[in-house]
């Protein structure tokens, strides 16, 4: 995991939270709050004991924590268990009723939708506004607003008031701010992680990047994305730390004890489309179906020496051969590569790699061992394909996508002629997948008492 070497025990302090804890007052009806505002002073005129006209609700409860610098901590817990509230504290934007907050370095976060841009300006007003409120001067982001447009990518939009964007694109441009303000500390609230796959991706691989040197602070109620990002998790519940430690520990905790109190129901499968029903029928009784939706090959920029590029990336049925748009979990594919060499290639490379939506690849081959000693050299002007086969794993649902690439040379040294990023996006429907980041369909499983 990035950061945790760096981190150790000996690392900086990034945040330190002592006692911290988060009162609201909760008011029946309205008519209360102003009851509150009147009759305790009224009552403290004549000097009689004042009146309460609202409950206490503790949001947070004696929060202790300490994240060290270079370490990704992950905040996992049900719906109203203190997590926004926690990540607020520590972003300043809301003060603790009790308690120390030290936090040391600059917060970048990406928090409520809303939060941090006033409505009425431009995305590039919001720009400058959000940027000198992290910190930055103006000539700082003068020299980085083209590259914070680049990563937003929201085009003409960014001339419009933010009030006229829809959620993604209100997240693009937060994001590419925060990602570009040399923030010591980042705070996420995955739940933001609204838009499509490609910038979700694009996230991803600054979010990697930026654990390698950089302290986070992830919020998710997803117990597999904080195991897959995070070295240390904490597990709120009413306000209160129920657990802190090792990541995969606490997740663990946490998934056993929300199966403890529900029952688990998966969703039932996508069954609206004509290919949908054919892959079922190729696949034959399942037993968890687990529709794959198939999306086409989205021709992109990607980087490379430029001397060959990506044509076309296709799912094949192992067996027609016909291109998919539907597939199912434990199905026989065949992935086909296609490229075209612009220079001549005497060692040609192509090659895959199958991410899921947090950018962790599940699994990825290239053509190189198999043709180590038999490379396939191309003129200019002509075209290569490569095709893999293989058992499509059973995919938790959600959204996954492949980096697609085509180099020159051998595995250990070679030129990258075009790497494409999410060249291709799958999306799983639904999926009998608990545990693990993918299944395998076990055509036998057994259970016999032995005499
Ligand atoms: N301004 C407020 N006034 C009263 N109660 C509040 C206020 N803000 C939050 N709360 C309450 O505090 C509790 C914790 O809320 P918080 O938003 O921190 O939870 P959360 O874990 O982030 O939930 P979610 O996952 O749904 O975002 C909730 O019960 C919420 O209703």
């Amino acid at each position: 995991m990035p950061g945790v070497a760096e981190a150790g025990k000996q690392a900086p302090l990034a945040v330190r939270m002592q006692g911290v804890s988060k009162n609201y007052h909760i008011y029946d009806n309205p008519k209360d709050r102003l009851k509150q505002a009147i009759v305790p002073r009224m009552q403290r005129l004549f000097g009689a004991r004042p009146a309460r006209f609202y409950r206490d609700f503790w949001a947070l409860r004696d929060i202790a924590l300490d994240v060290r610098h270079g370490e990704t901590l992950g905040v996992i817990g049900r719906n109203g268990s203190g997590k926004s509230t926690l990540l607020q504290i520590l972003c300043g934007t809301l003060t603790p009723t009790e308690g120390d907050v030290d936090v040391r370095g600059r917060v970048g976060a990406l928090l409520e939708l809303g939060s941090g841009f006033n409505p009425e300006f431009t995305g590039r007003e919001n720009v400058y506004l959000n940027g000198a409120v992290l910190g930055m001067t103006r000539e700082q982001i003068d020299a980085r607003f083209s590259d914070i447009l680049a990563f937003a990518d929201i085009g003409e939009f960014v001339e419009q008031p933010v009030k006229t964007y829809s959620s993604g694109m209100y997240v693009r441009l937060a994001f590419a701010v925060i990602a570009h303000c040399d923030a010591d500390i980042l705070v996420i609230d995955e739940a933001l992680s609204v838009g499509d796959v490609f910038f979700a991706q694009k996230c991803m691989r600054f979010l990697r990047k930026f654990q390698e040197n950089g302290t986070v602070v992830f919020v998710s109620h997803d117990a597999a994305a904080v195991r897959n990002l995070c070295d240390r998790a904490i597990w709120l519940e009413h306000g209160r730390m129920r657990m802190e430690g090792d990541a995969k520990a606490v997740t663990e905790a946490y998934h056993a004890s929300a199966y403890g109190e529900t029952v688990r129901v998966v969703s039932a499968p996508v069954r609206d489309s004509a290919a949908d029903a054919a892959s079922v029928a190729r696949l034959g009784a399942a037993a968890v179906p687990n529709p794959i939706e198939v999306f086409r090959f989205d021709p992109g920029a990607g980087f490379g020496d430029g001397t060959a590029t990506i044509r076309s990336v296709q799912l094949l049925d192992a067996t027609t051969r016909e291109a998919l748009s539907f597939v199912q979990g434990g199905e026989d594919v065949t992935l086909r590569i296609e490229a075209e060499a612009l220079d001549a290639l005497d060692s040609p490379i192509l090659g895959f790699l199958f991410k899921d939506r947090l950018g962790q690849v599940l699994f990825g081959e290239n053509t190189w061992s198999t043709y180590r000693d038999r490379a396939v050299p191309i003129d200019a002007g002509a075209r290569l394909s490569a095709e893999f086969d293989f058992r499509m794993p059973i995919l938790p649902a959600g959204r996954y996508s492949l980096d697609v690439a085509v180099a020159n040379g051998t595995v250990l040294e070679h030129r990258q002629a075009q790497w494409m990023h999410d060249a291709f996006v799958l999306e799983s429907h639904a999926s009998g997948v608990t545990t693990g980041l993918v299944g395998l369909p076990f055509p036998g499983i057994r259970l016999q008492s032995e005499e």
